[in-house]
């Protein structure tokens, strides 16, 4: 993706953020970033959802924050590149969304 990326300003925020919580995102309240967990049924559910969201990430150049334990993946977004939320994760957050949908 070309560009330095910005973090978001007050209207974008306004704009992409509700969407997100409305589906389980949560804003950290420690950083600029946001959180949410994911539970399947196995790991390897959890490991084929990983494994689409790594690819989506090498292709974005923008890569998460994440644990995994067995079924359970808990994913951090943020832009290391400008220290906070950037459109890169909004749109990384709602691809791993339908992932985790299609899984
Ligand atoms: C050099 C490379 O483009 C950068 O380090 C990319 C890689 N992946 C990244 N991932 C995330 N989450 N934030 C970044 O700022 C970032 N920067």
């Amino acid at each position: 993706m070309a560009g330095r990326p910005e973090r978001l300003g007050q209207a974008e925020r306004e704009a992409a953020l509700p969407e997100l919580t409305a589906s389980g995102w949560l804003v950290q309240a420690s950083r600029d970033a946001i959180h949410k967990e994911f539970l399947f049924k196995d790991f390897n559910q959890a490991f084929g959802f990983m494994s689409r969201v790594a690819l989506q990430a090498e292709k974005m150049d923008h890569h998460p924050e994440w644990f995994n334990v067995y079924n359970k993946v808990q994913i951090t977004l943020s832009t290391h590149d400008c220290g906070g939320l950037s459109e890169r994760d909004v749109r990384l957050a709602r691809f791993i969304d339908k992932a985790a949908a299609s899984i």
